[in-house]
Formats: C-alpha cells, structure tokens, sequence
C-alpha cells in the first residue's frame, strides 16, 4: 500500500529527516534523491561515534539477515561518507513495506555524520545502478517497493522551517497547486536527471542557453547548485550581491530584496520564490547573508531543497519522469 511521513527539517534547513521502521525499530532518516545506499547507524559503531544517536540493533530485530561477505563504501559531493557491511530486514515507511530491504550497516562514517546527531543515516531515492554494495549491488527501497505500490512514484514535499511529507504510491494534489509539469528523465547517470537550459529573474526575458544544460532533482543537497551563467544573472539584479570568497559563494545584505528565479525543468518554467534563495546570515551580526542559490563548475547542475521548498516534486519510477507544481 501507499505510505506517507512528516519530514522535518533541521535547524536552517540543512536537510530534512523523516522516520522509517526498520525492523520494527523507528529511526530518523536523511531521504536523499541524490544517491542510492540506505545505511544506518548501528549497534557495530563505537560508543564515542553513536553518543546522541538513534541506533538500529540488528540483534533486536527477527527478521533481520546478514549479507555475509557484502559491503558497502559511499562517499558524498561534500567529502563526507560512510562504509561497512550489510544485512537485509523489512523497512516499513509510513506503511509502504519492503521485506529483505539492504541494510547497510556502518562500521565507518565521517565526521559530519558523527555530529548530525538528529540522523540516523539515509535512505537513498536515486536509481538503483547507483548503489555502492559489493559483490551483488542491491536495490534501494523504492525501487523493490515500485511493484506494490498503488502507483509507481514518491513525493517530496519540503518547506522552509516547518514539516513536509515524503509519500510513497500515491500523489496528494492538497499538497500543490495547479497541474503538475512532467518532463521526462534521462537515467543514464543514476539520478533523477532533466533538461533545465533556460532561466529569467523576476519575471524578466528569460535567457536560452544554460551552458549543458542538465540538472538533477536532489533532495539531500541544502541548496541550489547552478552554472555559472545563472548564479552571474540571478545575482546582478541583487544590490551589494559580491562573491565572496572568505565564507565560499555570492553573499548579499540580509536586507536585500531577492527577486524570484524562474527556471527551466524540461520545457516548463518554474518559480523558486526570491525569500527561499535568502539561506542564512553568515554571522551573528545578521548583516550579510549567504545566498541558496550558488554556482556549480561541474554538470550536472544540483538542484536541492532550495528548489524543493518552491516546488512540490513527484518522481515517477514507472515511466521515469519528474512531476513539478508550485507549493
Ligand atoms: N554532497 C552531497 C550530496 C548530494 N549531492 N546528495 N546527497 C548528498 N549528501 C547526502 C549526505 C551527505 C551529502
């Protein structure tokens, strides 16, 4: 059947957990649909790297199975990572199951993992060519739950500072307005990958050509990650906009008025609302404020939770497409 759960971001809206039932043990999870491993802390990890974390204890779980032999090594964008060994238990998400779900089980996690003590690990929503386990890759939840579910998609519904819903087999229109704008999905490289060539500011003439022009939907990326080409023409229409080099991307006065981005994803223009792309100050003073939307040099272009939070996001395994409506 179809299962539904609150998301909730966490402080500054870094990144959004929501809970899944593995085992009958209930643990916050990072959702990303920007990789494909679910691992989680667990019970083999050190007493210094679980202090302040949920834990699955696979010796308290009956249906759990060891993978003898398998193994796991993922390492993330940012630099940060986690690796160890697997097993396979029932993973239950807001009633949407999946028996012999790969559970991978961290005997090693980076630093930042260590101290989002709010995160028990990730569920990766990704495609399943993705996925990092050795000898036999293994399949994420979505995709051994593609069969059973009333309709072969997921839904992300991320706001700013407040709770979302992530759904499984089922789009609930409540939760958007206006149709959906479908565009289809190259799944070539694993992600959930478009066509966004195009983009306008506040309304104006939109520009044509984003060099390559391909951008993923990710929703465990914080923020928007674009060419170049969209970062130098969103910024030029934000006084005292400077790209500053010290903190790491275009920062503005916190009392800069940002327009909205309208951007391209696969043919439709899409709002991501001028307030969303004010992301934080950058100090304690709250004079200058970084900006969620930054550049990218490599493609494809990332678009995170910045882009999430303007748009409801309906990933469609049965076709491969991505559904996209203002929220
Ligand atoms: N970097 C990065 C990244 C990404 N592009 N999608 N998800 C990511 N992470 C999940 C946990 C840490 C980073």
């Amino acid at each position: 059947g179809a299962g539904s759960v609150a998301n909730t971001p966490e402080a500054g809206d870094v990144e959004y957990l929501a809970p899944v039932t593995i085992g009958g043990q209930t643990v916050n999870m990072d959702f990303d649909s920007g990789s494909s491993d679910l691992w989680v802390f667990n019970t083999q990890l050190s007493l210094n790297t679980l202090s302040g974390h949920m834990a699955y204890n696979p010796a308290q779980s009956s249906t759990f199975q060891l993978l003898p032999g398998s193994t796991f090594s993922i390492s993330y964008g940012d630099g940060s990572g986690a690796a160890g060994n697997v097993g396979t238990d029932t993973v239950n998400i807001g009633g949407a199951t999946v028996t012999g779900q790969a559970i991978e089980l961290a005997t090693d996690v980076s630093t930042s993992f260590v101290t989002d003590t709010q995160s028990t690990g990730l569920i990766g929503l990704a495609f399943s060519k993705l996925n990092t386990v050795k000898p036999v890759q293994q399949k994420t939840f979505f995709d051994n739950a593609l069969a059973t579910l009333p309709e072969p998609v997921f839904t992300a519904d991320l706001r700013h500072n407040a709770a979302g819903t992530y759904e499984f087999g089922a789009i609930d229109s409540t939760k958007f307005s206006g149709p959906l704008a479908w565009t289809p999905v190259n799944t070539t490289s694993g992600f959930w990958q478009f066509t966004s060539q195009a983009f306008a500011v506040g309304g104006g003439a939109p520009s044509t050509s984003v060099p390559g022009g391909q951008a993923i939907a990710d929703t465990g990326t914080t923020l928007m990650l674009a060419d170049q080409s969209v970062v130098d023409g969103y910024y030029s229409q934000v006084q005292g906009a400077v790209n500053n080099a010290t903190v790491g991307g275009v920062t503005f006065p916190c009392s800069a008025t940002l327009p909205d981005l309208q951007i391209d994803v696969g043919g439709t223009m899409a709002t991501v609302r001028g307030d969303d792309i004010n992301f934080a100050p950058v100090d304690q003073t709250g004079t200058t404020c970084f900006g969620g939307l930054q550049a990218t040099t490599v493609q494809p272009q990332i678009y995170g939770d910045i882009f999430f939070k303007s748009n409801f996001v309906a990933f469609n395994g049965g076709n491969n497409s991505l559904g996209v409506a203002p929220h």
